[in-house]
Order: C-alpha cells, then structure tokens, then sequence
C-alpha cells in the first residue's frame, strides 16, 4: 500500500499536447504535482515509476486505446482513481470505463472547473482509501456467525441472546417489540431453533400484509362455500403448525374480532374453521412482535387487553440500531461477507472514512436500511472498498444535517455555489406558520463550498424563531416540524410519524394540541 504524499500527484496521459499544458497548468496551481505521458504506452510505465494518486486518461489516442490502458493502470496501480476523458457521446465507452473500474468519467470538450473539481474529490477518495489501507480492519465475522444469522456484541443486545436462551425451552408465549428492521423476525425464528420444537413446523404469519377478511381463514381455514370465494376446503395455519411454532408478526394489525379468536387459540388451545362449528384441538406455541405502541392502543381500545396479557408474558425487546451503534461495523462486516458469499465473489471492505460517517446516521430504518445500504453501496463501488463517495448521497447529507461537523461530503462532479441567503423551498401544503420561518432559514443543505461548511442551519432556525415568538421556541419548532412532516407525506400520519422518529400515538396528541388536524 502506497503512503500518500503531502502533495497528491496527477498523472496526464493525453496525446493532445495542448490539453495536456492547460491541465498542467490549472492542477499545478493547486499544488499538485503533475506528470504527464503523450501515449498510453508511455502512461503505463510512468505510473509504475510514480504512483500518481489520480489519473487523467485521454480513451482516443493513438497506439493503446484509453479503455486498453485503462485495465493495464488498474492492475499496475489498483488504488489509482483513474478519470477517463472521452468523447461526447459514447455511452458504451463510460459504462465499460465505469466497469473496468475507472472512479469517474468526463466528456470532452470540458471546462477546467469541472475537471479540477472532480480531481479534488479523486484525491478525497485516493486519501480515503490510503488510510483505509493504514488503520485496523473491521471487525471479523466468523462463518459460524454468517450462518447464524444474529449480529450483536452491544450489551444491550446480548441481554437479547440471553433470554433468547432462556425462553427457548419453554413453551411460553413470547412478545419481540421494536422499531421497524431491528430484527424482531430473526428473534422470533431463532426463539423456534433453539426450542424444543424445533423439528416441527414454523410458521410465520404478516398480519399486515393480509386483509382483514381472509385473516380468520388464513389462520384457522374454512369449510367449502363458507364465504363467497371459498370454492374448496381450507386447512389454516394453526392446524398446518400443529406441534409447531406459530409467529404472528405485526400482531397490532390485527382486527378486533380475530384477536378474540387469538386469544382462544392461547387459552384453550382450540380454533374453528371459517363456517363451521366443529372445535379443532390444536398444540401451537405463539410468538408475536409488533411495532406498534400495543399499550397505547389497549388504552385507545383497538387492542384486547386480555390478549396483550397474554402475549406479553415475556417480552424481548429490541433497541434501535442508534441505540446500539457499536453493532454497526460487525453488521456492516456481515453484510459484505454473506453479500461475497452469495454472489460468489470477492469479500469487498469499507474505509474508515466511510465508517466513521456511517456511525452518524440515525438509521432510522434499522438493520434492513444499513442492509440495503451496503449491498447498494458495494454494487456501485468501483474498488474493492466502499468509499465515502459510494454511499448514497441522501444519507450523507442526512448525516451532515444532523451534525454538521461530520467529515466532509465528497465532492460531486459538479459543485454549485451555495448563495448565502439559500433559502428553504417552500412545499405549498405548508402552513403559514412553517413557511414564515422557513423562508428566514437558509437551507439545511449540508453542500460544501470548496470545503468550506455553510454556516449551522440550526443556528438560523432558533435565531428566526426567537425574532418571531419570545417563549415557547421548542414547542413553535416542533409544531413546524410536524406540520412540514405532515406536508412532506400528504398528511399521511403513518409516515409523518415515521420521518419524526415519533410514534404514532404521540403524533396524534400533538397534532391535537397543535391544532394541526
Ligand atoms: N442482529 C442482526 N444481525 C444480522 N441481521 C439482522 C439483525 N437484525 C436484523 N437483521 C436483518 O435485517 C432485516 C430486517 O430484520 P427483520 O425482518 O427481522 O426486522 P423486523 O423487526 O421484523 O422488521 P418489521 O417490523 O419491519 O417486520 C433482515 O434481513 C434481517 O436478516
């Protein structure tokens, strides 16, 4: 692995030898050093001597071609962030380029700002990926653990495992809570493996995902002509699980009328089928999970109080990942290893760099976003690390939203400069209240200005409320937060509640004493 020098060296290989002199010249004012090669061929062997950090490679040249030298530099130097300048136009060109993992392309003719602007972020990502090389590798995740399928070395989560021990035996009735992703099903299946039953059948059940009026027959089954559409007899899950293992997830979704049958399947251990009235004796262990506040809703009357009893017998519940962030670089190793192992290829890594910002985020979405983030994130880097660059730009900027010292955004190609009364744009579904403040507030855009942060937006905010209102800030901040959220989802509660990171209980009261309905 190379040591990055003070001063990042670029390597030009154009046959052009104009364009070479005008590229000198601009990247020399920026105090790198600048080597230049008029052919591929000669390109090829002076980055063997020089290590450039970055690359500009011409593909139309005479003798070797961009895209042929291109794969040679790749093997020569494999940490060189190569930026391939073709000719406008030439699609097939910039997808193979990005393929033979060139960091980015430009199209001729360009303008020097542009260029320079994507060689400063090359030199972000060079530097990225140098230190990567320096610092201690992630965490390792064993195979045991990729079979296993449970990531957690938090305390709070191996409190977790340990009832998970402890309740696996036993037939008792198991409640897993928690927020959206944080693995209640993985519980719930690993509750089953580890129990006494666990040759028998498993079965889980998405109470949300079916509607309610083929729950009951779902569940319990239905004899012949029963309900119209009921052409055969049905046998339901209850009786397919018989001996086994029942999960009934998102429990808090379940209509009225079925939660009493539920409750007679714990009770009695009985069910009947859908139209008839024969009691069918069935041996099933129950577990449930929900991420709903079932409290809140036994108050609201929308959830039996009896059967939150006895669901709740032992309840497992699981933090938040922000809560438990010292999971998230094992996660992050799991991830990339079962992600190599499926596709068969080569187990890629993250930079520290790219780590480091990842510990910022508020992962509202849990273990499936930080899932889906890194399988995306690996597909879209050129490398075999995933760098700052790799990661999708709307959680980098959530992350500098919330934390506006964060390590700098990389550069795009292209930066605007960001005027200093930037204001927020104004979504017509806001109220008046929301808007009168927005419009003092420059944008919480995290965008840099040739690396130099905008002010704090935060800053603004309270300075704008504290000219409009003289008490009550918090509660005028938080009124306008709802009502944006509000707007932002088409008054759709579930999900205002969702971006606010605020149950939907607590939504609700708020929007009743804020008058928002
Ligand atoms: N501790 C963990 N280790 C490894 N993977 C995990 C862990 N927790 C969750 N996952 C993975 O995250 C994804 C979401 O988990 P799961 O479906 O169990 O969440 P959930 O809480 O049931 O979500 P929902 O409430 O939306 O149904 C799954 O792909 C799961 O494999």
């Amino acid at each position: 692995m190379s040591h990055a020098p003070i001063t990042p060296k670029v390597l030009v290989i154009d046959d052009d030898n104009d364009l070479r002199y005008s590229l000198k010249r601009v990247l020399s004012g920026r105090q790198y050093e600048v080597l230049e090669a008029a052919s591929g061929e000669e390109g090829l062997s002076m980055a063997e001597q020089h290590n450039p950090h970055v690359i500009l490679l011409d593909n139309r040249m005479g003798g070797m071609s961009g895209m042929e030298a291109l794969q040679h530099l790749r093997g020569i130097n494999p940490n060189a962030m190569i930026i391939l300048m073709t000719a406008y136009g030439t699609t097939q060109t910039t997808i193979e380029a990005m393929k033979f993992g060139a960091f980015d392309y430009i199209m001729k003719p360009f303008d020097l700002k542009k260029i320079l602007t994507l060689t400063e972020s090359a030199i972000a990502a060079s530097k990225d990926l140098d230190k990567a090389g320096k610092e201690e590798a992630a965490p390792a995740v064993s195979n045991e653990d990729i079979e296993g399928g449970i990531i957690g070395s938090s305390s709070a989560m191996q409190e977790v495992f340990k009832m998970i021990g402890q309740v696996a035996a036993s037939d008792v009735t198991v409640m897993v809570t928690g927020e959206s992703g944080t693995g209640k099903e993985l519980i719930a299946r690993a509750i089953y493996q580890n129990s006494l039953r666990a040759q028998k059948p498993y079965i889980a059940v998405n109470c949300a995902a079916i509607p309610e009026n083929l729950i009951e027959s779902e569940l319990f089954g239905h004899e012949k002509g029963s309900f119209t559409g009921a052409t055969n007899q049905r046998i339901g899950k209850f009786e397919l699980c018989d001996g086994g293992t029942i999960f009934l997830d998102e429990i808090g979704d379940m209509a009225l009328t079925t939660q009493t049958k539920i409750l007679r399947a714990l009770q009695e251990g009985e069910i009947q089928r859908v139209g008839s009235s024969e009691t069918i004796k069935v041996n099933v262990r129950m577990l449930a999970a929900t991420n709903k506040p079932l409290e809140e809703m036994v108050k609201d009357k929308t959830f039996r109080e009896d059967l939150y009893y006895r669901l709740n017998v032992v309840r497992i519940q699981l933090p938040p990942l922000r809560e438990r962030k010292e999971d998230v670089p094992k996660l992050i190793d799991f991830v990339l290893k079962r992600l190599a192992r499926d596709s068969k290829a080569d187990t890629k890594s993250i930079s520290p760099e790219a780590l480091a910002l990842l510990n910022q985020y508020r992962w509202p979405g849990n273990v499936r976003e930080l899932e889906n983030l890194i399988y995306r994130s690996a597909v879209l880097a050129q490398g075999d690390m995933i760098l700052i660059k790799d990661l999708p730009q709307e959680v980098v900027k959530a992350i500098h939203a919330a934390s506006p010292s964060a390590a700098p955004e990389p550069s795009t190609t292209e930066v605007e400069p960001v005027a200093e009364d930037a204001v927020v744009e104004v979504a017509p579904q806001e109220t008046m209240e929301t808007a009168a403040v927005a419009e003092r507030v420059p944008a919480p855009d995290p965008t840099t200005l040739l690396g130099q942060p905008l002010p704090d937006p935060y800053d603004a905010v309270y300075q704008a409320l504290r000219d409009s209102h003289d008490t009550n800030i918090l509660e005028h901040a938080e009124r306008a937060l709802i009502a944006r959220a509000l707007g932002e989802s088409g008054g759709k509660q579930v999900r205002a509640a969702e971006i606010l990171g605020m149950t939907r209980a607590t939504l609700r009261k708020r929007i009743d004493q804020y008058d928002l309905g």
